[in-house]
C-alpha cells in the first residue's frame, strides 16, 4: 500500500551450511501488516533459521529466543540493536546509553535510570495517571451516553501524551514531535526501505526538539527530567551522556505505549467475552494490559550481534553475525504456551518476552503497565460496551505493531 520498492538486491553472504532458509521479508508491508504465517514458518523451520533476504540468524520459538536475550556477553547490544551492526556502519545517531550498550557501561547507566524510574517513583504519580484517566473516559460522554471515537487519538494516544510529558516535565509547546521522534527510532532499527526513509524524513524535524529538550537545565525543576540529569551527573556522567540519557526515555516513551493501549482497546472490542470479563472486574485492567503486550507484542523484534562464535541449539553463528529475536513469534509459541493464539485476559502471561529479559528487560515497562491499568481500569468502571465501528488501519513500521486508527463504538455505563 505504500508502493514499497522490493527488497534490496542479494548481496548477502550463502546461506550457512544446514541452517534452514526462510526466504520471507520481515520488513516488507506484507509481512508487516500479517506477521502471522511467517513467524508459524520460523519456529517451524527450526531453532535457528537464516533470513537470506538480509543475511541475518533468526530466532523465533520462545525458548530460543530467551537463551539469546539471556547470553548478552555472546549476543552483544553494544554493536546495536536494529540491522546496522556498529562495529562496521556508524550509528545514524549517538548509540543510547542503555539499549545500546554493554555491561560495564550499561550497568552504570541502568544504575543511574532506575535509582530515578523505578516502583517508589510509579506509586508516586499513581493517584494522578489514574485521575486523568478517569477524566478522559468521562468527558467521551460529555455530549452523549453512545459515542463512536477513534480509539488512537481519542484514547491510545491521548492519555499517554497526556501524563508522560509532563511526568518528565517537557515544555508545554512541542509535544507534538515525541511521536514522530520515536516513529523514527523504531524505524531505524529496521533496514533502509521506504519505511525507514520516510520516517527519517518526517522524524528528522522533530529531531531538534527533541534534542533541546534533553539539554540539562532545560527540564522542569522537580520532575522526572531534572531528577535523571541530576543522578547522571551525580554518578559522573558528563552533561552530554545526561542529555542522551533522557533521550532514551523520550524515544520509548510515548510511541511504545500508544501502541500497547491501542491493542489492548482492539483486541477487548474484537473478543467482548473478554471485554465482559474485565467489566466484571476491573481490578483485572493490569492483567488484561499484560496478556496484550504477549499477545500483540507491540515491540515485535530486536536484534543482536554475534561478539564470538557460538552454537544456539547446535547451529553454529560466527562472530559478526546479525540474530533477528522475533519477540512476537516467541510470545505465541505453542512449545511454550497453552492455546498461544487466544486472547485471554485471565491467563497467567508472566514469563512473556514482550518487555524483553535479562538485563536490557523494558526499564519503562512498569509505566506502561500503570499507564494501561489506568485506561483500561477507567474504561471498566464507566463504558458499558466497546465494541468496533469501522475499519481498523494499521500503522506500519519496521520495529513496532501498532493501529494507525481504530473506530470504535462505547455506551455509558
Ligand atoms: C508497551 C510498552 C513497551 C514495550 C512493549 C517495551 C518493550 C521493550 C523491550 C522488548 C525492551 C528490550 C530491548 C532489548 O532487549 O534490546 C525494552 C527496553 C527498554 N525500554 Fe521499553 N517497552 C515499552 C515501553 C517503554 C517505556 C514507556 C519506556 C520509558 C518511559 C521504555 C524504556 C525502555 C528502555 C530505556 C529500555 C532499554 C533498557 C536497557 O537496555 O537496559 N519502554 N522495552
Ligand atoms: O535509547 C533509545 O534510543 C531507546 C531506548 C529504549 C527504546 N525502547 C524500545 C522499547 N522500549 C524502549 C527505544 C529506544
Amino acid at each position: 500500500p505504500h508502493g514499497e520498492r522490493p527488497a534490496p538486491p542479494l548481496t548477502a553472504p550463502p546461506a550457512p551450511a544446514g541452517v534452514p532458509v526462510v526466504d520471507r521479508d520481515p520488513f516488507s508491508d506484507e509481512t508487516l501488516t500479517d506477521p502471522y504465517p511467517m513467524h508459524e514458518a520460523l519456529r517451524e523451520a527450526g531453532p535457528v533459521a537464516w533470513l537470506p533476504r538480509y543475511g541475518v540468524y533468526a530466532v523465533a520459538r520462545y525458548d530460543e529466543v530467551v537463551h539469546v536475550l539471556q547470553n548478552h556477553e555472546i549476543f552483544v547490544s553494544g554493536r546495536g540493536v536494529g540491522l546496522s551492526d556498529y562495529q562496521k556502519e556508524k550509528p545514524w545517531r549517538p548509540p543510547s546509553l542503555l539499549l545500546e550498550a554493554d555491561p560495564p557501561q550499561h550497568t552504570q547507566a541502568r544504575k543511574v535510570a532506575t535509582s530515578v524510574f523505578n516502583p517508589k517513583t510509579m506509586r508516586q504519580i499513581r493517584e494522578e495517571f489514574q485521575d486523568t484517566a478517569h477524566r478522559m473516559v468521562e468527558e467521551l460522554f460529555a455530549e452523549n451516553s453512545t459515542v463512536e471515537i477513534d480509539g488512537v487519538t481519542d484514547l491510545a494516544a491521548a492519555y499517554p501524551l497526556s501524563v508522560f510529558p509532563d511526568f518528565i516535565g517537557l515544555s508545554e509547546r512541542g509535544r507534538e514531535n515525541l511521536l514522530p521522534y520515536g516513529n523514527m527510532a523504531f524505524n531505524a532499527f529496521g533496514p533502509q526501505n521506504l519505511l525507514y526513509e520516510q520516517a527519517m524524513e518526517t522524524g528528522g524535524k522533530a529531531a531538534p526538539w527533541i534534542v533541546d529538550q534533553c539539554v540539562v537545565g532545560t527540564p522542569k525543576p522537580g520532575r522526572f527530567g531534572a531528577a535523571l540529569h541530576e543522578k547522571a551527573i551525580e554518578a559522573g556522567m558528563d552533561e552530554d551522556e545526561a542529555a542522551r540519557l533522557l533521550r532514551s526515555f523520550l524515544t520509548a516513551g510515548v510511541d511504545t505505549t500508544v501502541h500497547g493501549i491501542g491493542a489492548a482497546l482492539r483486541e477487548l472490542a474484537e473478543h467482548p467475552e473478554q471485554w465482559a470479563a474485565l467489566r466484571q472486574d476491573p481490578s483485572r485492567a493490569r492483567a488484561a494490559f499484560d496478556e496484550t503486550v504477549r499477545y500483540v507484542s507491540p515491540v515485535q523484534t530486536f536484534f543482536r550481534t554475534v561478539n564470538e562464535d557460538t552454537r544456539v541449539s547446535g547451529v553454529l553463528l560466527p562472530e559478526g553475525a546479525k540474530i533477528l529475536m522475533f519477540l512476537a513469534a516467541a510470545n505465541r509459541d505453542p512449545r511454550h504456551w497453552e492455546d498461544p493464539d487466544a486472547f485471554d485476559i485471565s491467563r497467567q502471561a508472566s514469563g512473556h518476552v514482550g518487555f524483553g529479559f535479562g538485563i536490557h528487560s523494558c526499564v519503562g515497562q512498569i509505566m506502561a503497565r500503570l499507564e494501561g491499568e489506568c485506561l483500561l481500569g477507567a474504561l471498566a468502571r464507566k463504558v458499558a460496551t466497546l465494541e468496533v465501528a469501522g475499519e481498523a488501519r494499521l500503522q506500519l513500521n519496521n520495529t513496532l505493531r501498532g493501529w494507525d486508527s481504530l473506530p470504535l463504538r462505547l455506551t455509558a455505563a
